[in-house]
């Protein structure tokens, strides 16, 4: 054989092995390979219908997982059920919640056909509407659109678990990865990190879905820490946004502005009871000049007023929000709990 036709096939084999792969795929998800589900499916780009069909990966997730005989694990978004049916080969159950009705019938009639069935309960409802049974550790492919939101809600949530193993957006894992100074370092990395540790587990490329996304992927595993912080998470959580909101000014001009001041003296009058008949004057020169004064008292006293929050720690923003507090300047107000407060999803 001549050196060019070497190269050729070279250059020809994979290809034709891939296209093999993707065809074995489509046949699979459009049921018509294995007798699966009868209707050709049409994946919606709005729901986040990307059907990861690399098993490797897929035995890789389930492998990571460390899933237990015993365990009910939790999965978000199952589709066509790619890796439901793997889940519920290593668990005692699989809760699963799906909004498209279609993706509910191709992954029921699968597993009926594998005999999984009995250990599946799939929930046709939207998973960022409902509190969620109780679970020991999540294993999901996600639609990227509810990452940030769905994140908060398992990190923040009331249901304890061992772990979460979540196939992201890539960028979006990098932030969840960030540290301080990273140029991802985001409010999403501190309010994650305060209750939890992630590791990376691999990278995912657009290939190996169907229909492939326009980015790359990446699988984390997200671990509650066994301790929690002595904080309140709901002031913790609207500190971080008021710092995040601009991460590279310096605390100094984050706070020392006039509206924001307005905003917590406000908050804080409203929190503090016994001053609660003050209200009224309040916010009139003399109680916004002497909270402000606060303000930059705590700033200096912690050195902070130069610091940017993007390049803080956790230990060094608990303990700024800590003076903060002491002084009895406050982030939330306590006393207007709603319950959708607790998953709100701009971090
Ligand atoms: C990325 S696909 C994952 C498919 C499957 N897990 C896999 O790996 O092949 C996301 C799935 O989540 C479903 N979905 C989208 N938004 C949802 C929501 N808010 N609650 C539950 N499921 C949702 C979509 O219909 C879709 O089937």
């Amino acid at each position: 054989m001549f050196g060019n036709e070497r190269s050729m096939l070279r250059r020809v084999v994979p290809v034709a092995g891939f296209i093999s792969r993707r065809l074995r795929a489509v046949r699979q998800v459009h049921g018509d390979g294995d007798g699966v589900g009868e209707e050709r499916l049409h994946f919606h780009k709005s729901k986040g219908q990307h059907i990861l069909i690399n098993p490797r990966i897929l035995d890789t997730i389930v492998r990571k997982s460390a899933i237990n005989p015993t365990d009910t694990v939790l999965e978000i978004g199952p589709g066509t059920g790619n890796l439901t049916l793997k889940l519920l080969e290593a668990a005692h159950k699989v809760v699963a919640f799906e909004i498209d009705h279609r993706m509910v019938q191709v992954l029921e009639k699968r597993a009926l056909k594998q005999g999984l069935n009995d250990k599946l309960r799939v929930i046709q409802k939207d998973a960022m509407k409902v509190l969620f049974p109780r679970f020991d550790l999540v294993v999901a492919n996600i639609p990227y659109q509810i990452s940030s939101p769905l994140v908060i809600k398992l990190v923040y949530g009331p249901r304890p678990f061992r772990s979460a193993t979540l196939l992201l957006q890539k960028e979006f894992a990098r932030r969840l990865l960030a540290n301080p100074g990273d140029s991802e370092f985001s409010r999403l990395s501190v309010n994650v990190k305060l209750l939890a540790d992630v590791e990376l587990v691999m990278n995912v490329s657009k290939r190996d879905f169907l229909p492939s996304p326009k980015v790359d992927s990446s699988v984390v595993i997200i671990r509650p820490k066994p301790q929690v912080p002595n904080v309140d998470l709901r002031e913790w959580r609207a500190f971080t946004s008021n710092c995040f909101n601009n991460r590279y000014k310096t605390l100094g001009s984050i706070f020392k502005n006039k509206r924001k001041v307005f905003e917590l003296l406000k908050i804080s009058n409203e929190n503090d009871k016994a001053s609660s008949h003050k209200g009224d004057d309040a916010e009139d020169e003399g109680g916004f000049t002497s909270f402000k004064e606060k303000i930059i008292g705590v700033l200096r006293t912690g050195e902070f007023e130069d610091k940017r929050p993007a390049k803080l720690s956790i230990e060094e923003l608990l303990h700024l929000l800590s003076l903060f507090n002491q002084a009895g300047i406050y982030f939330a107000n306590h006393g207007h709990l709603k319950r959708e407060d607790r998953f709100d999803a701009d971090d």
